[in-house]
C-alpha cells in the first residue's frame, strides 16, 4: 500500500507528541491542549496511534516515509527455496509468494498479495487485493507445469462459458471468475472471495453433523447449481465438502474448482473424483455422465447429516467394498461392462433355465485374494457407524437437542418424519445405477427440498424436462 502524504496542516494546530503522555485525553474543559486539523476539528489521540498512525509517526519525524515495499517480505509459499524459473518457483513449481508482492502488471490486473487462502493440487490460492478497484478476491496461481497449465485453461473456458452464458445473473451458486493473466509463465485465476468450505464448517460442529433443516438448504442450492451444469453438458467431477464454499458467514453457498471439470462428450479420464465420493460406475471403470456429480452429492448430504464420511474408502477395493457392503451389487449391466471389474470380482458362468441362457455371475474377491494379486495389504478400515443400513445409520444418529433433554416429544416425531424424507431423497442420489439415478431436475422435486409432507417414497417423473430460463 503506497500512503498519500498527510495533507498540510496548520502548524499551530499540532503539538509534537513524543510521550504516551502527549497522546492521552483532556479533560473537557482543557480544549486548548488538544489537537486540531486544519477545519478546526479536535483529533483524538485513539485514532492517531491506529487508523492514523502513519500520520502520526511523520509529526514525530517529518523524514518518516511509509512505502509498503519496505516491510518485511513475509513467505506463504512452502517450500520457499527457488528451484527454477530464475528462482521464482519452488522445487514443486509452485510460485513462491510473498506478502505485499504484486501478481499482475498491466492496468486493471494488478493484485497486492495478503495472504494464503488454501493450497491444491493445481497450485496456491491467495487472498489479494485489486489495487484499481480495491476489491478483496481470491487468485489461484496455477503450478508452472504444461499439464497443470493445460488443465486450468480448460477450468477458465467452462468457468466463463457458466458464468456468461448459464448464469448471467449470478443466481445459480456456481463460482465467479472475474480476471485471468499470465504472472512469470504462472497462469492465475482471478475469483470473487468466498468464505470457509463446508468440510471446515463440518469440523468446526465438531463433526456432530448439521440438523436436516440445513443439510436442505445446502442440499436446494447445489442442485440448483448441478441443473445449470446437467443443462450445459457438464460434468464437475470432484464434488466434495471441500469444494463447496460458504459466502462469508451466511447459508450461501457456491460450488468452486472447476479443474477436473469436462463436458459429457469429453470424458477422457478415468481417474476422477475424490475417493470418498467417486461413483460405482467410475470405480468399475465405466464410461460416465453427469449422474457421478449427483452420486457424490448423495455421499455429501449423508456426511454434513451425519459430520462423518459415509463411505471413508482406504483404497478403491475399499471403497467398492463398503458401497457394496451397504447397498448390495451393482446390476449385472454394470458388471458385465465396466473394464475394472475383473481387478475386484471373479466371474463364472452359470446356466439359466428361464431364460435357456448362460449368464454371469459375479463374487467380489476377498481383501486377501485382492491384496495377493495387486501387491496391496488391504484392510477393513475404521467401520464409523454401528448400523449397516442407510436407513438405521440415519434414524440411530443421535437429535442433539434430545441428548440435552430439550426436545419434545411433538419436535422428535417431527425430526423422524424430516430424516423419513430425508432417507428417501438420499437414496435416489445413492443409486448404484447411474441410469437410473435421479438428475437434479428430478431430485429437486422431491418433498426433503419442496417441503411437502413427506409420506411416501418418491417416484420420480421421467419426462422431468428443464424448465428453465435463462
Ligand atoms: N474463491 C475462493 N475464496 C476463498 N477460498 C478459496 C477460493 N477458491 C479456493 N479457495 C481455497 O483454496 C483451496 C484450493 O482451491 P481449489 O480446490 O480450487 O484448488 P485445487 O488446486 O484445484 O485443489 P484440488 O487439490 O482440490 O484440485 C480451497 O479448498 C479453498 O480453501
Amino acid at each position: 500500500m503506497v500512503v498519500d502524504p498527510p495533507p498540510k496542516r496548520r502548524a499551530s494546530g499540532f503539538r509534537r507528541v513524543r510521550t504516551v503522555h502527549d497522546l492521552q485525553p483532556r479533560v473537557e474543559g482543557n480544549s486548548a491542549a488538544r489537537r486540531v486539523t486544519s477545519d478546526g476539528i479536535y483529533l483524538s489521540p485513539l485514532r492517531q496511534l491506529t487508523t492514523n498512525l502513519v500520520e502520526t509517526y511523520h509529526i514525530c519525524n517529518p523524514q518518516f516515509r511509509y512505502e509498503s515495499a519496505h516491510n518485511p517480505r513475509r513467505v506463504l509459499t512452502k517450500p520457499s527455496k527457488p528451484a527454477h524459473n530464475d528462482g521464482y518457483d519452488n522445487e514443486d513449481y509452485d510460485y513462491v509468494l510473498y506478502v505485499n508482492d504484486w501478481l499482475g502488471t498491466e492496468e486493471g490486473h494488478k493484485y497486492l498479495i495478503l495472504d494464503i487462502l488454501g493450497q491444491g493440487t493445481f497450485g496456491q490460492v491467495v487472498k489479494c487485493q485489486n489495487m484499481k478497484t480495491h476489491e478483496i478476491v481470491a487468485v489461484k496461481v496455477v503450478k508452472n507445469k504444461p499439464a497443470y497449465f493445460n488443465q486450468s485453461m480448460m477450468e477458465v473456458t467452462i468457468l466463463e462459458l457458466l458464468n456468461k452464458n448459464f448464469d448471467p445473473t449470478d443466481e445459480h451458486h456456481i463460482l465467479r471468475l472475474q480476471d485471468s493473466f499470465i504472472h512469470r509463465n504462472h497462469l492465475c485465476l482471478v475469483f470473487e472471495l468466498l468464505s470457509s468450505n463446508l468440510y471446515e464448517l463440518i469440523k468446526q460442529n465438531q463433526f456432530q453433523g448439521l440438523s436436516t433443516q440445513l443439510v436442505k438448504v445446502f442440499m436446494a442450492q447445489l442442485l440448483d447449481a448441478l441443473t445449470v451444469l446437467k443443462d450445459a453438458r457438464l460434468i464437475h467431477c470432484d464434488l466434495k465438502p471441500e469444494n463447496i464454499l460458504l459466502k462469508s458467514r451466511s447459508p450461501q453457498i457456491k460450488i468452486i474448482d472447476f479443474g477436473s471439470a469436462c463436458h459429457e462428450r469429453q470424458t477422457v479420464y478415468t481417474y476422477i473424483q475424490s475417493r470418498f465420493y467417486r461413483s460405482p460406475e467410475v470405480l468399475l471403470g465405466m464410461s460416465y455422465t453427469a449422474s457421478i456429480d449427483m452420486w457424490s452429492l448423495g455421499c455429501i448430504a449423508v456426511e454434513l447429516f451425519l459430520g462423518l464420511p459415509l463411505f471413508p474408502g482406504t483404497s478403491e477395493y475399499n471403497q467398492l467394498t463398503r458401497i457394496i457392503e451397504m447397498l448390495g451389487m451393482p446390476p449385472l449391466s454394470m458388471l458385465n461392462t465396466g473394464k475394472q471389474v475383473g481387478q475386484f470380482f471373479d466371474s463364472y458362468e452359470v446356466w439359466n433355465a428361464h431364460t435357456s441362457q448362460n449368464e454371469r455371475k459375479y463374487k467380489m474377491k476377498s481383501m486377501e485374494q485382492y491384496s495377493r494379486e495387486h501387491g496391496t495389504n488391504e484392510q477393513p478400515g475404521k467401520q464409523y457407524f454401528k448400523a449397516t443400513t442407510l436407513q438405521d445409520i440415519i434414524n440411530t444418529a443421535p437429535i442433539p437437542q434430545v441428548k440435552s433433554s430439550r426436545c419434545s416429544g411433538n419436535e422428535v416425531e417431527k425430526e423422524m418424519a424430516n430424516r423419513a424424507a430425508f432417507i428417501d431423497f438420499c437414496q435416489g442420489l445413492l443409486n448404484l445405477n447411474p441410469v437410473t439415478r435421479w438428475t437434479p431436475q428430478q431430485a429437486r422435486m422431491h418433498p426433503f427440498i419442496t417441503g411437502e409432507k413427506f409420506t411416501k417414497p418418491f417416484v420420480v417423473c421421467h419426462l422431468a424436462v428443464s424448465y428453465r430460463h435463462y
